[in-house]
């Protein structure tokens, strides 16, 4: 039970946008899809959800491929937040054609978590904030009872309080329902501590795909500080450098054994405290250059 993507791959206008993008959607899973502006994250879920037409690759939900199978798609709830309908309708014309689209759709669900949110169905949408349009689409795709929801940009341009309401929403869906979210974001500071792999696109190919909790089982980040200048070996061998603050280094350890904690120990540092391990960190040392980070100390 997963959604497979298999080597998706999208022109337009003769340009490649994306290539042989491949990877697997667990249930019950937060992904985050990470790429600078432009990249490509938008053009990746209309091709997920065959608004455009892949040139290569397919999907497989559940077993079932959306080449044979199109309907599959069912399971998959995507709102196009560039290109949809809802402009000038009230939420309960938005909510009429939902519940006609999809078979197990709430509507006294969708009401009672409106009214919870203070949004009347009567509201013409353009006329709501960004925050509560965002979180219209969150209570729809809810209601819509689809098991891998598509959210681009969530959290784009929302305040703390908003951003908080949605994150509450769709880690209670996960842990009562299994159900599983894909969202983007060119912001990876965004995405700390939701999700659980991270995926990164650059340059139309998907460059990364990380699993965070099987990650944060093997590594550790310290913050270090040496009696002298010397870097001890240990350090320079499993270490990965992330920052320097004057005499306190922030380093990295992929694969931190007992060997290396009771090397570190010999090295008698002056500080050794473990730091959380963010996406940030994790992306700054799987992708940067090991040689030129230790070249710089
Ligand atoms: N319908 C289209 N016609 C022409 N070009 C398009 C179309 N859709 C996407 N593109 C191009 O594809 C590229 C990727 O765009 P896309 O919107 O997928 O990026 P993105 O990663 O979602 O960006 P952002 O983070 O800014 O939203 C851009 O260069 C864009 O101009």
């Amino acid at each position: 039970m997963s959604i497979q993507v298999k080597a998706l791959s999208k022109r337009i206008d003769n340009r490649e946008i994306l290539r042989g993008i491949t990877f697997t959607w667990q249930p019950g899973r937060i992904v985050g899809l990470v790429g600078r502006n432009g990249v490509g994250k938008t053009t990746l879920f209309r091709t997920m959800a065959d608004h455009y037409l892949a040139d290569e690759g397919e999907l497989v939900i559940e077993g079932q491929s959306t080449l044979q199978q199109p309907y599959c798609r069912q399971k998959l709830f995507y709102i196009d937040t560039q290109r949809h309908f809802f402009g000038g309708r009230r939420l309960r014309q938005i909510i009429t054609t939902y519940a006609l689209a999809y078979d197990d759709f709430d509507q006294s669900q969708l009401t009672a978590l409106l009214a919870a949110e203070h949004l009347s169905t009567k509201s013409y949408y353009q006329r709501l904030s960004k925050g509560q349009q965002m979180l219209f689409q969150i209570l729809l795709a809810l209601a819509s009872h689809v098991p891998y929801i598509i959210l681009d940009e969530p959290f784009d341009g929302l305040d703390i309080i908003v951003r908080e309401r949605i994150v509450a929403y769709m880690v209670e869906e996960v842990a009562e329902h299994g159900v599983s979210f894909l969202i983007s974001s060119h912001n990876l500071d965004e995405l700390d501590g939701l999700c659980d792999q991270v995926l990164f696109l650059q340059h139309h190919e998907l460059v990364a795909d990380y699993d965070l909790e099987s990650l944060r089982a093997t590594a550790r980040k310290f913050q270090l500080v040496f009696a002298d200048k010397h870097i001890p070996a240990v350090v320079k061998e499993h270490g990965q450098l992330i920052k320097v603050y004057g005499r306190v280094l922030e380093v990295y350890f992929a694969d931190y054994t007992p060997t290396i904690e009771t090397a570190l120990q010999q090295t008698q540092p002056l500080m050794m405290a473990v730091q959380p391990l963010t996406i940030t960190d994790v992306f700054r040392v799987k992708l940067g250059d090991r040689q030129a980070v230790w070249g710089g100390v």
